[in-house]
């Protein structure tokens, strides 16, 4: 952890600790004054949340060991003005922090069902595992949907001492964008599993590294309620230096929401994406979907007597939340100063093909190029569909909709619990034949299961995602997908029905990316590639929080004869219950 210098000149101001000068150089968590700017950064509290700067190493020759003890709770904040309750670690909403890889250490990927019990109130837990490579990656909860309570954070895992990245820039900084409910997590998953079914609806706000704008005025709301004037609110400022080159490091835990992000009157060149480097682009507006990492480069080429707007908004779905607004800070104008145009509106919400020319852009970087296997062992065809089970309202894959199990899969089947999962095997794929992915299916019942898919050790698989229409006419959503304990190559993309015959020929063999979150465009297909290196159980799961809820989620298993011994803090849940107490 890097908490370099102290604090001088510091004069306390409400729940803001500001230092008395009057320039200001902010860093991703942190402000510093500009004449300790230089290779000294300054941690301190800003708006009420203490942001610490989080960099791990990736190790060379000795192994570092670092430390996080974190208290998760639930506090009042108001990140978008309006009061709510929302889980802090250390008090803070959004630390700064994904687990990169569990290799050796499955238990650690903190998937609630799958890879170990709930830690529940008033008990400790000890997540260990080893950083093997360099990147932006996330961390957040994952039980239930807590995860929208607030529950996340980065990781930026820097490069070893004595490697060059493939790209220049002066200044590293990161931000995480989110979409932000006023109910409780509680109140939306009960909707959702009600008859009649409660949509969750569009977001109240959208943030920008934890800060957004409600209309306070638009709801019967007290002050204390609701306070445009709340400094927690304040809109988020990255300074930039004039000349200056930034990569900046965007994530997105959205909910639900697929965002555009752009920077007025700059234009971002593309280098990394989930932890993998990326052959350049430039883009204007970056679409970003939840569970997915981007580096960007930024030159503070403008000018500089003026901030510009940093916006996100909603796309892929009919917005209904104002955009998300946070400041390009030109040192040395003031942080809070507002730029003095209107700001720019996003790309339009329902055009598909730029998110689709984005998707295909995204390349391997010529010099780090992992090349997949030209074959494949097993082909799995994922049907996207929306349904109904006995009047509920369901996500499936191939008409099955997940369901977990009360005792973790990492546990059952390391211990041969076999009983506690169904053993018949889901479904490889759907009715390719007769299944019209245009409209509304003519059955739309499905059936639930806790099944998983066992892959052979060291296999190599090939997934193809497949989009559909919902259960209401003309419509198709856009679905993140995010496979825990691997990264992927990404073959391809595609719209319409995938052909098992021609869409295969078209796969990119040859400079694919590597990633660990992928979106599934509307009445498109995504194909995938991996190995199955990792011994352990993991989740396959659309990365919006309503959707895996309702049940759109799979478990692959590989090699569980190879994983080690069982910490006994992972159990005590369904037919765990007393193992490994003393
Ligand atoms: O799960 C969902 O339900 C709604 C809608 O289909 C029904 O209200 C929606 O947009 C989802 O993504």
């Amino acid at each position: 952890m890097t908490i370099v210098g102290t604090l001088s000149n510091e004069t306390r101001l409400g729940p803001t600790l500001v230092c008395s000068c009057t320039a200001w150089v902010y860093s991703d968590f942190c402000q510093a004054p500009i004449g300790a700017f230089n290779n000294t950064e300054v941690c301190f509290e800003a708006a009420g949340f203490v942001f610490v700067h989080i960099s791990l190493y990736v190790p060379i020759a000795e192994a570092r060991i670092r430390h996080y003890k974190w208290e998760v709770k639930y506090e009042y904040k108001s990140p978008d003005c309006y009061k709510k309750l929302v889980i802090t670690i250390n008090g803070n909403l959004q630390d700064p922090q994904s687990w990169p890889r569990k290799i050796g250490t499955p238990w650690s990927d903190g998937t609630e069902g799958v890879t170990q019990c709930p830690v529940v109130p008033g008990d400790t837990f000890k997540y260990e595992f080893k950083v093997d490579r360099a990147g932006t990656y996330l961390y957040h909860a994952h039980y239930g949907m807590q995860r929208e309570s607030g529950l996340y954070g980065s990781i930026r895992v820097s490069v070893p001492d004595n490697f060059t990245e493939p790209f220049a820039y002066d200044y590293d900084r990161s931000i995480i964008l989110t979409d932000w409910y006023h109910k409780s997590t509680y109140e939306q998953a009960t909707g959702l599993s009600s008859i009649p079914f409660v949509w969750v609806g569009e977001p109240q706000s959208l943030l920008i590294q934890g800060k957004g704008k409600f209309n306070c005025s638009s709801a019967s709301l007290t002050a204390n309620t609701c306070n445009t004037s709340n400094p927690e609110c304040s809109p988020y400022a990255i300074t930039v230096i004039p000349g200056k080159t930034y990569r900046l490091r965007v994530a997105s835990l959205t909910a639900l929401s697929a965002l555009s992000f752009q920077i007025e009157g700059h234009n971002m060149t593309v280098v990394e994406a989930d932890g993998h480097y990326v052959e350049p682009f430039v883009v204007k507006n970056l679409f970003i979907y939840s569970g997915e990492t981007y580096s960007v480069l930024i030159k503070a080429d403008q000018d500089p007597s003026r901030n510009y707007w940093m916006t996100t908004n909603v796309v892929g779905r009919l917005p209904n939340t104002t955009q998300g607004l946070g400041f390009l800070n030109y040192y040395p104008n003031h942080p809070r100063r507002s730029p003095p145009t209107v700001a720019p509106a996003g790309p339009i919400w329902n055009d598909t093909a730029p998110r689709l020319a984005q998707s295909l852009a995204i390349k391997a970087h010529h010099d780090f190029i992992v090349t997949p296997p030209t074959t494949s062992d097993r082909v799995i065809v994922f049907l996207n569909t929306q349904n109904e089970i006995n009047g509920y309202r369901h996500w499936s894959v191939n008409n099955v909709s997940f369901t977990l199990p009360h005792t973790p899969y990492l546990i059952a089947l390391k211990k041969k619990l076999h009983h506690q999962f169904s053993q018949t095997p889901p479904p490889e794929g759907y009715d390719f034949a007769n299944y019209d992915i245009y409209n509304v299916a003519k059955n739309v019942n499905a059936t639930t299961s806790n099944a998983i898919y066992r892959l052979g050790f060291n296999t190599t698989v090939d997934i193809i995602l497949q989009n559909a229409n919902t259960m209401f006419a003309n419509n198709s959503e856009t679905h993140p997908w995010h496979l825990h304990g691997h990264d992927f190559w990404v073959l391809g993309y595609g719209e319409g029905k995938f052909d098992m015959n021609k869409d295969p020929k078209k796969y990119n063999l040859v400079n694919p990316i590597m990633k660990n979150t992928v979106p599934l465009h509307p009445y498109g297909w995504t194909a995938l590639r991996f190995k199955a290196d990792n011994p352990g159980a993991w989740l396959f799961h659309c990365h919006i929080e309503a959707h895996f809820y309702m049940g759109r989620g799979v478990v692959f298993e590989e090699g569980i004869d190879k994983v080690g011994e069982l910490p006994s803090s992972i159990m005590g849940c369904g037919e765990t219950k007393g193992f490994g107490k003393p």
